[in-house]
C-alpha cells in the first residue's frame, strides 16, 4: 500500500521586514482542511542550539485589532521584541482563532462573558469544549526550521506538554505575562483557575 498523503506540508517561505526586525515567513498547510499556518523565523542557529519560540494562537482581535478583552496582541509583540534582543528565534503562528472554535464562535462567547459567564462557561455553553487546540503542525514546522531543542515564552502548560509529546526537548519555560489590563484580569484569573495556565499572582492584583 502506498503512504498515506502528509497530514502538513512546507510550501513556501520570504523576507518579512516588520517594525521589529527581519523575519523570514514560512507557509505551511494542513493537507485535509486546506487550513493554513505560519512560522516567523529570525536569525541563524546551530541543528543542536537552544532556541527561543513562541507558539502563538491566531487572535484577529488582539493580534491585529488592538483588542485589551485579552492578553494575546501584547504576547505577540513581546514575543517578537524577545526574539529580535536574543538575536534568533520563532513565532509559530497557528491558525486556531478562538482556542479552535473560530472567530464568529469566539464572538459569540465574548457576548456570553458580556451577561457574566467566564471564558470557559461561554466555550461550553455554546456546546464546544473548552480548549480545542491541536499543536502536532509544530513538529513539522520545526524539522522544516532544524529545531529539536527550545526555550518555549508561554504560560500554558499544555503546549510544553504537546511539544515533548512530539519528542522536542522543552528545556525552558519563559513566561510571558505581559498585557495585564483592567478589560482581561478576569479572563486571565480564570486561565489560571480552569485552563491550568501559570501566572503570577503579583500581575493580576
Ligand atoms: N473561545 C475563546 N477563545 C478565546 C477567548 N479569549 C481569547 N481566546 C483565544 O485564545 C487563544 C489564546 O489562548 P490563551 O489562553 O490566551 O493563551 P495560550 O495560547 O493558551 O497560552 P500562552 O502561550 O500563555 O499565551 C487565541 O486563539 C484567542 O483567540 C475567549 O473568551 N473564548
Ligand atoms: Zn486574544
Amino acid at each position: 500500500m502506498s503512504d498515506p498523503s502528509p497530514a502538513y506540508e512546507f510550501v513556501s517561505r520570504a523576507k518579512l521586514p516588520t517594525r521589529f526586525g527581519e523575519f523570514t515567513i514560512h507557509g505551511f498547510v494542513e493537507t485535509a482542511t486546506q487550513q493554513e499556518h505560519v512560522a516567523l523565523s529570525y536569525g541563524t542557529w546551530k541543528t543542536n542550539a537552544v532556541v527561543p519560540i513562541r507558539i502563538h494562537s491566531e487572535c484577529l482581535t488582539g493580534d491585529a485589532l488592538f483588542s485589551t478583552r485579552c492578553d494575546c496582541g501584547f504576547q505577540l509583540e513581546k514575543a517578537l521584541q524577545n526574539i529580535v534582543e536574543y538575536g534568533h528565534g520563532v513565532i509559530l503562528y497557528l491558525r486556531q482563532e478562538g482556542r479552535g472554535i473560530g472567530l464568529l464562535n469566539k464572538i459569540k462567547a465574548y457576548s456570553l462573558q458580556d451577561t457574566g459567564m467566564d471564558t470557559v462557561e461561554a466555550n461550553e455553553h455554546l456546546g464546544f469544549d473548552a480548549d480545542l487546540r491541536d499543536y502536532s503542525i509544530c513538529k513539522l514546522m520545526l524539522d522544516t526550521l532544524s529545531i529539536q531543542n527550545v526555550e518555549l515564552m508561554t504560560n500554558n502548560p499544555k503546549k510544553i506538554n504537546a511539544l515533548k509529546k512530539m519528542g522536542i526537548n522543552v528545556v525552558k519555560r519563559k513566561p510571558i505575562d505581559h498585557g495585564v489590563t483592567d478589560d482581561n484580569k478576569h479572563y486571565l484569573m480564570t486561565k489560571t483557575a480552569k485552563l491550568g495556565h501559570v501566572f503570577n499572582p503579583d500581575k493580576l492584583k
